[in-house]
């Protein structure tokens, strides 16, 4: 995924802005058209750096054809979500309580390995950070455009960028929002470049995310029987991007997709979002809403996890359909990730984790390849969790 280019190019951070065309133009998908030209459609809606928040406002009644998915992404993209059903609730009041912990931590683990996601509450994050960061990225997306086109960028490794189909979120077709990104990093010099109107809570979610993030992942230690500070000891923490989405109203919701099915590449992702809903996360076979809860953090497994834990937590494939709501759906995600500049050295399934009992089911790999794969690929398929699985 783009975000782990970044990583690679990126050590402080930076806010981008990037959309789909190059993979547009490796992907022309065929069209019914022959005189439909794809690429140069895509170059002038990049050229316009008017968004699809941009778009959305124009007023228009039918999406362009750029964003217009294949029968078989659209599918079932109507099916519909099992609504007695929901990603698990756990609440973190009694974290630091001896009598208590214990009970979290079968939580966590039951819902890493079952859904790869839940939702934390009380988790000591006051609920207006929250609220204003969601506000603030909102703020963002909403300005006029002779404002938010300076950060437009499409270029890897540029420093600043808003995004327009972020190609972290590439696909055959385009998806339905537009994307703020920053990475985080101690020191980050290139803070200075985070828009004014978003910069001041970005930062202040950014103190408090990665503190409840060292939080869970010391629950997720515990919960593989480990070290409470063993996953901290590999400092996903230090190596934080931070993304804005934004999903604007769409005329059409039943042709195009807010995000395409994907598991996130990094240790763990937070994630906040607004009162609009959207994200549907795939549970026994079927799409299941995350319905919002005002003040709550959800957390979900990524594939790095999945790997070092040697299968015990899952990263599990997540989708974001096309907003039919009038207000748009805002969300900020933040990716802990593997840290590309902390040395060399070989990942896998942790040795701790190991006994003749149970074998490692992935091989290990290097940094390097780990990188590779995401800068390679786009975000639609688990192929690297694929990839190093042993086959046997
Ligand atoms: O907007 C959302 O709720 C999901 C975003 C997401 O899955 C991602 O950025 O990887
Ligand atoms: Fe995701």
């Amino acid at each position: 995924m783009t975000l782990i280019l970044q990583y690679i190019r990126t050590i402080y951070l930076s806010i981008y802005c990037v959309d789909n065309i190059l993979l547009s133009k490796k992907h022309n998908t065929n069209t019914t058209m022959a005189t439909y030209d794809r690429a140069k459609a895509v170059k002038e809606f990049d050229e316009s750096k008017m968004g699809v928040k941009g778009l959305s406002d124009s007023g228009i009644k039918t999406i362009p054809q750029i964003f217009i998915h294949p029968p078989q992404t659209l599918s079932n993209i109507k099916s519909s979500s099992k609504k007695t059903t929901s990603i698990p609730l756990i609440d973190l009041s009694n974290v630091n309580s001896p009598n208590h912990r214990p009970n979290i931590v079968k939580q966590i683990k039951e819902a890493s390995k079952t859904w790869g996601f839940f939702q934390i509450i009380n988790h000591n994050v006051h609920v207006s950070v929250l609220d204003n960061t969601i506000e603030s990225i909102e703020s963002f997306h909403n300005q006029p455009h002779e404002i938010k086109s300076k950060y437009y960028k499409r270029e890897e490794g540029q420093g600043v960028m808003y995004a327009s189909n972020n190609d972290l979120y590439r696909t055959n077709a385009a998806s339905w929002h537009d994307s703020l990104q920053a990475w985080m990093a101690p020191k980050a010099p290139e803070a200075e470049e985070l828009p004014g109107i978003c910069r001041k809570e970005i930062l202040e979610w950014d103190l408090h995310g990665s503190k409840v993030a060292e939080v869970v992942f010391e629950l997720l230690s515990e919960g593989l029987g480990l070290e409470s500070g063993k996953l901290n000891e590999l400092s996903f923490c230090e190596s934080r991007a931070i993304v804005g989405h934004c999903y604007p109203y769409c005329p059409q919701p039943d042709l195009t997709v807010g995000i395409t099915p994907h598991t996130d590449p990094s240790a763990i992702t937070l994630l906040l979002q607004n009162q609009v809903q959207g994200l549907q996360v795939e549970h026994d076979g079927e799409w299941v809403d995350v319905n919002p809860v005002h003040g709550g953090i959800i957390v979900n497994i990524g594939d790095f996890l999945q790997i070092i834990s040697n299968g015990e937590y899952t990263s599990v494939q997540h989708r974001v359909l096309a907003n039919s709501h009038k207000k748009s759906r805002i969300s900020v995600v933040m990716f802990l990730n593997l840290s590309k500049w902390k040395g060399e050295g070989y990942h896998g399934p942790l040795p701790e984790l190991l006994s003749p009992e149970k074998p490692p089911i992935y091989r290990d790999f290097t940094r390097q390849e780990f990188f590779d794969n995401f800068y390679s690929k786009g975000i639609d398929t688990k192929s690297f969790v694929d990839k190093v699985k042993i086959q046997n």
